[in-house]
């Protein structure tokens, strides 16, 4: 097993919900006891449908927000814990996020030269020169010619400005980024061409990734683990092959069910029903309520994560 650089232990992450009917202040929990780990050199895929939690866990592993419970560990620095905050900022350098929407990501009066060249000017201490040639070598490193650097923004099409976003996200050499569904906004064919990217960019760069999506199709040839999300909590952890060829939890199945066939032409309907309201979550496993395979035991009793083969860990009670 390679070094694991980002280690995440029972995190939980509520927001304030505003006031019930009874007028309490309600907290929403949108993370809720969530434990996984990425190796060096690895990608985990993170996916779920809306809300699950998916954005949430990328956030709070960059330090965009902070935990209610639980604890991270990156390159084996407590980020949650009353650490040494010197290390922890060291840390965080090391460590990157590309957001969804690469149009909102870039402003559109800044020249795509100096967006990408931002980190750098915030870390200070880049000569002129030395500047100019890293922009360039981030372009091509993200497979555009350095003379677009005088570009702005509305001068590219939405592939080449989630380049863009890459090629500022690598610009202080990352180690670990979290790809926040980088590809969502892109048509099928774009789609590919930056998941090829981000793999060839790990592959040169030794990077890892926790890569986020909604969809099991996308983080397929990307993730070498995938983690699926359900209301907060992970239901379902393995490695890719036997995620795809063996899917255990109800909810990874409907998940795969749900990926769009070219033979078929269209995409089958996901499974039926609404997430579980995270605010009041009603007793037993979240999924019950959708659940095709639902028990009795289920309506009562929430299952926990276990092993149930070497390297695959599932929360349902088929399994226990
Ligand atoms: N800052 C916030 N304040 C209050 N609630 C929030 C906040 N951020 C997220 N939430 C809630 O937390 C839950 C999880 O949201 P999150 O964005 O992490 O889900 P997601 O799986 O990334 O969804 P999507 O795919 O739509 O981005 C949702 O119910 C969301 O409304």
């Amino acid at each position: 097993m390679s070094v694991r650089i980002v280690e995440v232990q029972n995190l939980s992450c509520e927001f304030a919900a505003g006031r019930g009917r009874d007028g309490r202040r309600q907290k929403l929990k949108a993370v809720d006891n969530v434990s996984f780990d990425v190796g060096r050199e690895e990608t985990l895929g993170l996916v779920g449908e809306s809300g699950s939690g998916k954005s949430t866990i990328g956030r709070l592993l960059v330090g965009l927000l902070k935990a209610s419970s639980g604890e991270i560990r990156l390159f084996g620095q407590s980020a949650t814990g009353p650490g040494d905050a010197k290390a922890l900022a060291r840390v965080r350098k090391r460590i990157q996020f590309i957001f969804q929407d690469p149009h909102a990501a870039l402003n559109p009066r800044m020249r795509i030269g100096d967006a990408i060249a931002e980190p750098l000017d915030i870390a200070g201490g880049w000569s002129k020169r030395d500047r100019a040639d890293r922009i360039g070598e981030l372009l091509e490193m993200v497979g555009l010619s350095h003379s677009f650097a005088m570009r702005f923004p509305h001068e590219f099409s939405g592939g080449q400005r989630q380049r863009i976003v890459i090629a500022r996200a690598l610009a202080l050499n990352p180690e670990f980024v979290v790809c926040d569904e980088p590809v969502a906004s892109l048509d099928v064919s774009m789609q590919a061409q930056i998941v090829n990217l981000l793999k060839d960019l790990q592959e040169r760069l030794g990077l890892s990734y926790l890569f986020i999506a909604h969809d099991l199709a996308v983080v397929r040839s990307v993730s070498h683990r995938v983690a699926v999300l359900y209301a907060g909590r992970i239901v379902e952890i393995s490695e890719r092959r036997s995620l795809y060829q063996d899917p255990r939890h109800p909810y990874t199945q409907a998940l795969l069910d749900a990926v769009p066939r070219p033979q078929v032409g269209r995409r089958p309907p996901p499974i039926k029903g609404e997430i579980i309201s995270l605010i009041d979550r009603p007793e037993g496993c979240s999924l019950c309520p959708r659940c095709p395979s639902a028990m009795e035991i289920c309506r009562r009793v929430d299952p926990a994560l276990r092993e149930i083969a070497p390297g695959k860990h599932v929360a349902c009670h088929l399994y226990s």
